[in-house]
């Protein structure tokens, strides 16, 4: 280390300032904030940066203090699966969290008493829902059970699974031929291949694309972010058709910003598309009006309940793309979403759970329940 790099505080007020202005400017992204400081070498970086992050905190230009809060949101808010939670101590945060949105476990009679005299139409996103979250995308299969879970309840409910990833891929996963799906964000929709009977009512032969038009430009981009990001050790870019995702997981959290960086840079050339993130995974999208709520009323539209009171959605899903699907039921003021998570978190959702673990014991007592009722007559 040279000694030019080591500059007193008193000595990079130029520095902060310059810092603090790309800092305000980007609104999720630490590379603003850093890339300045790199240029100026080691020692000095550590010293400037500490003091930048201070004097953001203690309210100087938010876009830095919500950078770094990204990186430690992120860190935290989506570790790869968890075996158990039982032994997790609860912290003040949680248990007040879990004041206002309430277990569906828990709350389960509450959930059933709305129910009564209403059709259940099952919506299920499917990461960290139906499949928990591991490192290598390509191998979230759902277990024997949690498919056996999902067959029963779509037995007695129409039941989709809305996912970020492409419509076939997701099939895959699930092989249940009796389920709608709708794929990338829902902007991919078809009804089952094998219909049930009772479910009459509407069209079941449903068939919507909403970003046709895109599909030579996502080729693009995503043979474009390969190429760039090829030399960053752990990143991934998934082409889910009608969207991309360039996930992060398995890259060193030092270059989580770099990575960031080149995708924002390649997204620069095109304006039709943007840029959103969910669990350690940055997603590109089209930037229509169409997202997992539009797919959610176009289902219910397409299952005959558009305008009817007699029918009661539950939504679930563990991911920031799916507010927009609770955001809609909560517009609407029916039924209800259900978010997966342990870790407190601003939500649209009424109703919480923790893993995927607790989806499937959700989901099998919704079928004994109405078995119940079929046995009450
Ligand atoms: O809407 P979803 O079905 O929840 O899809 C959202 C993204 O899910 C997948 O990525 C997430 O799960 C991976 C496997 O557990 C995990 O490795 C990754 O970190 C998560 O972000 C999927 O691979 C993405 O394409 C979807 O956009």
């Amino acid at each position: 280390m040279t000694t030019q790099n080591v500059v007193a505080f008193e000595d990079c007020t130029s520095c902060i300032g310059k810092v603090r202005v790309a800092a305000s400017k980007s609104d999720l992204f630490l590379p603003a904030i850093t890339e300045p400081l790199a240029a100026l070498g080691g020692r000095h970086i550590a010293l400037c940066q500490k003091q930048l992050l201070k004097s953001l905190e203690t309210g100087g230009g938010g876009g830095g203090a919500r950078a770094s809060a990204w990186v430690d949101s992120t860190r935290s808010s989506s570790p790869t699966q968890i075996k158990s939670t039982a032994s997790l101590p609860e912290t003040e945060e949680q248990s007040s969290w879990i004041l206002r949105y309430p277990s569906a476990l828990e709350t389960f009679e509450q959930i059933i008493s709305a129910s009564k005299g209403k059709q259940i139409v099952m919506f299920l996103d499917y990461d960290g829902t139906l499949s928990p979250i591991v490192d290598d995308p390509d191998q979230a299969f759902m277990s024997k059970d949690m498919r056996e879970a999902v067959r029963d309840v779509a037995a007695y409910f129409p039941t989709a699974i809305v996912s970020g990833r492409c419509r076939d891929k997701v099939y895959n996963f699930v092989k249940l031929a009796e389920l709608y799906y709708a794929g990338s964000h829902g902007m991919d929709i078809k009804g089952p291949s094998k219909p049930r009977r009772k479910w009459n009512k509407g069209n079941q032969a449903v068939i919507f694309q909403a970003a046709t038009e895109f599909l030579p430009m996502i080729d693009e981009v995503y043979t474009t972010l390969l190429n760039k990001t090829s030399s960053i050790p752990g990143a991934k870019v998934e082409n889910n058709k009608f969207c991309l995702s360039v996930h992060f997981r398995c890259v060193e959290e030092k270059r989580w910003a770099a990575l960031t960086e080149q995708v924002k840079m390649v997204l620069s050339a095109y304006p039709k598309l943007k840029l959103t993130r969910g669990r350690k995974v940055l997603e590109i999208r089209p930037t229509i009006m169409w997202d997992k709520g539009k797919a959610l009323e176009f289902l219910l539209e397409s299952l005959g309940y558009a305008n009817s009171s007699n029918v009661l959605p539950i939504y679930i899903g563990d991911d920031q793309t799916d507010e927009d699907a609770f955001k809609v039921l909560r517009d609407r003021g029916q039924g209800f979403g259900i978010l997966v998570s342990r870790v407190a978190k601003e939500t649209s959702a009424t109703y919480s759970l923790q893993e995927p673990f607790e989806v499937k014991e959700f989901l099998r007592r919704l079928v004994v329940e109405r078995n119940r009722w079929l046995l009450q007559g």
